[in-house]
């Protein structure tokens, strides 16, 4: 197979765990003769730097050309807000970039790993075997809705409206119907409509979409309760049908539940196979540098690319028994560390790459 695929590497840890991920679809494509063209991409700080924009047009343009893309974390350390480098960068780049593709679809699962039961803060019998599927609308609600700034009385008052059209609501209930149906049959939208208007009808037109699926179990929970039941009891969830704001923040509580957020990867679909593949996490600037952020994230986008872009469910599932199979040996990225753990198996970001895709090289064939 030939993909043509952009990378848009990232800032701070983005391209250290990006290159492991090239690392491993580099072994992919020796072992199974593929031929993946890397296109970089120029994006966010380096862009900024060289062109004052974030997100300049050529990239757009080339990206239009790719047939998925893979990406980095973008974005500055949260204190340096006011600086004009980092101030913008996901006003400018992370949310044009998926409202350009029309990427309203934002999947991230969340799943435990046997060998790292020890190291998640919630016991062993509550996250065993969860399988967790966090459908996330993202194109459209609060980051995406109108935004004002005004001043009455001497005191400013700025407001990010939350914003959804019956349609927008639709198309994303669809895709999380279609996905519990291939699952364990049960969608739970989470939502606010105790007190918001917009969650109103989020309960309406899931309640329509879920009359087109007989089979598949119809849930609702406001999101505070949510919070709660995913780390009281995560294995009562099969689907979570979330807006755009609920799911970027209940996506990275649940992400304790493995264990690390540097484990998980997300994919973010529209309506045909092309795809942005990208860890659910930022880009660590406290953390940067130092060889020690975990690639498992950018690794697993790899797999999920091959899946959902590209239709190589069995390339797929080799990266992640890889990464299964180098856990379940020891190793770890220092997130993934504790006392106890032999330090000689604790890996740098570009060791666990290598220890990664040296699994997939012993692979059977
Ligand atoms: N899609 C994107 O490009 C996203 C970008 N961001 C941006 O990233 C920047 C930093 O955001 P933060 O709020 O600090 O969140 P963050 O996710 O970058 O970091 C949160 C914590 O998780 C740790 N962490 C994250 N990824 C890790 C990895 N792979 N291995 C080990 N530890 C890891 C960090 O060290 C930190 O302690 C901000 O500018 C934010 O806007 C945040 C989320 C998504
Ligand atoms: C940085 C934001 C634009 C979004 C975010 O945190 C995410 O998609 O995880
Ligand atoms: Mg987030």
């Amino acid at each position: 197979m030939r993909k043509v695929i952009g990378v848009l590497e990232g800032d701070y840890i983005g391209p250290e765990i990006m290159k492991e991920a090239l690392k491993i679809l580099h072994v992919v494509e020796k072992r199974h003769h593929h031929q993946f063209e890397i296109v970089p991409l120029e994006a966010s700080g380096k862009a900024f730097d060289r062109y004052g924009h974030h997100l300049p047009p050529a990239t757009l343009a080339k990206a239009e050309t790719c047939d998925a893309l893979l990406k980095g974390p973008f974005g500055g350390p949260p204190e340096q807000m006011n600086d004009p480098k980092w101030s913008s960068v996901e006003r400018e780049a992370i949310l044009p970039l998926r409202e350009h593709f029309r990427l309203y679809t934002n999947l991230r699962g969340i799943r435990s790993f046997e060998s790292l039961f020890h190291l998640s803060p919630v016991k062993e019998h509550i996250i065993r075997d969860i399988d967790v599927l966090i459908v996330r609308e993202l194109t459209s609600g609060m980051y995406y809705g109108e935004k004002k700034e005004t001043v009455s009385g001497g005191e400013r008052q700025f407001s990010d409206v939350e914003a959804y059209t019956e349609s927008e609501i639709r198309k994303i209930a669809v895709k999380a119907f279609e996905y519990a149906k291939k699952r364990k049959k049960k969608v739970t939208l989470v939502a606010k409509s105790n007190v918001l208007k917009s969650s109103v009808l989020w309960r309406e037109v899931v309640n329509e979409v879920a009359g087109f699926y007989p089979d598949v179990e119809n849930d609702y929970m406001h999101v505070d309760n949510a919070a709660m039941q995913l780390i009281l009891n995560p294995r009562q969830f099969d689907v979570l049908l979330t807006s755009n704001m609920f799911g970027d923040i209940l996506s990275d509580e649940a992400s304790v539940l493995p264990g690390s957020i540097g484990l998980i990867p997300s994919a973010s679909l529209g309506d045909s196979s092309f795809g942005l593949f990208e860890p659910i996490h930022g880009s660590a600037p406290n953390i940067a540098g130092k060889n020690i952020a975990n690639p498992i994230s950018a690794i697993l986008c790899v797999a999920l690319m091959f899946t959902y872009s590209f239709g190589l469910a069995a390339e797929a599932a080799h990266i992640e028994k890889a990464v299964t199979t180098t856990l379940h040996a020891g190793y770890r990225t220092a997130d993934l560390f504790r006392s106890g753990d032999d330090p000689q198996k604790l890996l740098g970001t570009s060791q666990m790459g290598d220890a990664i895709a040296r699994a997939l090289a012993e692979q059977q064939q």
